[in-house]
């Protein structure tokens, strides 16, 4: 009888521990499941979760984390895996590049220097950047956030996602835009004195007219008519672009002086790797890009790269860039400086640079 009740006594106390392991078990596999697929959920798509496409769309469109739901998620149970290969998956996953909004942008300038500064800033290899201008704050942005992303290469964590679109310094719509998307995108504006801009932004006009003989001259085109060369058309669009001060204004009311930079599109050509050198400290990269990576071409008179990817050889920045400008009259030149100098003091205040536009 004694020795019955004992093992009872033992048996009831084994029950318990086994009811209580099984429990726990339980309970441990449930929630490690659930944060585990949280997880490879994140590593087949930035996009948060899906369950109601319609109701999901609604409140998503046109919001930075938000989805507009094209693809529908697959989940995978993973309560069937053995750890090993939950681990194994997730880590080699993890390294799967994936399609995320710009961290950092090229606004601007057009004609200052833009693609040479992307095209510098790929020769990087933490920064990955979208091809060709993307124009999605100023022309597509009734697309919403989930097109944007899907224009972005594909990049690792810790790359930088980037973009330029050279005419979103001058969209006024656009830096509202950006912050809503991001208020800590990081934005750089290549800068070039506005008089040889608007030349070189009738240049490009020009060259693009099939028949240049039907063309005005820059002069007739920058001045109002009938004026002689005193008054200047500002309503000509490579007029209005180069009052850099006012666009700053507009940029100014929605992101702090620190998260922009101005990179001088002079300095850009005279010595690339040294502009390269406060373009990588600002975007918190190594200063991979350098001195060796450029050379300087006498017949383009411009620097070009060494290599750069995909791309094993010595070449330049296409056709389009370092056009040869017309002939422009010298008084027309001058009343444009005139015209620009307060605009470019102002600037220079605003931005704590001297450019050294004369
Ligand atoms: N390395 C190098 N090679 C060639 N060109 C160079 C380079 N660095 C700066 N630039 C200057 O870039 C000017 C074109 O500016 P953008 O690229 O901003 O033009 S665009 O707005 O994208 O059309 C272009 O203007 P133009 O000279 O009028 O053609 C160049 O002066």
């Amino acid at each position: 009888m004694f020795w019955n009740g004992k093992a009872r006594r033992l048996s009831y106390k084994k029950l318990c521990f086994a009811v209580f392991g099984f429990t726990t078990l339980v309970i441990y596999t449930i929630l490690f499941n659930n944060c585990v697929l949280s997880k490879v959920h994140g590593v087949f798509s930035a996009e948060p979760l899906l369950f109601d496409r319609d109701t999901f769309n609604k409140k998503a469109k046109n919001t930075a984390s938000g989805y507009n739901g094209e693809t529908h998620v697959r989940l995978i149970p993973l309560i069937t895996w053995s750890n090993n290969t939950k681990y194994r998956f997730i880590s080699k996953n993890s390294l799967k590049p994936i399609r995320r909004l710009p961290d950092a942008l090229v606004i601007g300038v057009k004609k200052s220097g833009t693609r040479a500064l992307l095209e510098f800033l790929r020769l990087h290899p933490d920064v990955r950047a979208a091809g060709s201008e993307v124009h999605f704050f100023d022309k597509y942005y009734h697309k919403g956030f989930n097109w944007y992303r899907k224009k972005m290469p594909p990049t690792l964590e810790g790359q930088v996602t980037m973009e330029k679109t050279p005419s979103y310094f001058v969209t006024k719509e656009v830096p509202q835009r950006v912050k809503q998307m991001n208020p800590s995108t990081k934005l750089l504006i290549v800068v070039r004195d506005p008089v040889t801009r608007a030349i070189s932004d009738y240049t490009q006009a020009a060259s693009k007219k099939k028949n240049r003989s039907f063309m005005q001259s820059f002069e007739c085109l920058a001045f109002v008519k009938g004026t002689g060369f005193s008054v200047v058309d500002t309503s000509w669009g490579p007029v209005r672009i180069g009052v850099y001060a006012r666009h700053l204004t507009k940029w100014l009311k929605y992101f702090p002086l620190k998260q922009l930079l101005f990179v001088s599109g002079e300095r850009l050509i005279r010595d690339p790797a040294a502009e390269m050198a406060r373009v990588q400290d600002f975007l918190g990269l190594k200063r991979v890009v350098t001195e060796k990576h450029f050379y300087f071409n006498s017949t383009k008179g411009f620097p070009c790269l060494m290599k750069s990817e995909g791309r094993p050889r010595p070449h330049c920045l296409g056709k389009t860039k370092g056009r040869n400008h017309p002939y422009i009259n010298q008084k027309a030149i001058e009343r444009l400086k005139e015209f620009y100098r307060p605009f470019n003091l102002r600037f220079y205040q605003m931005t704590g640079i001297n450019f050294g536009w004369s």
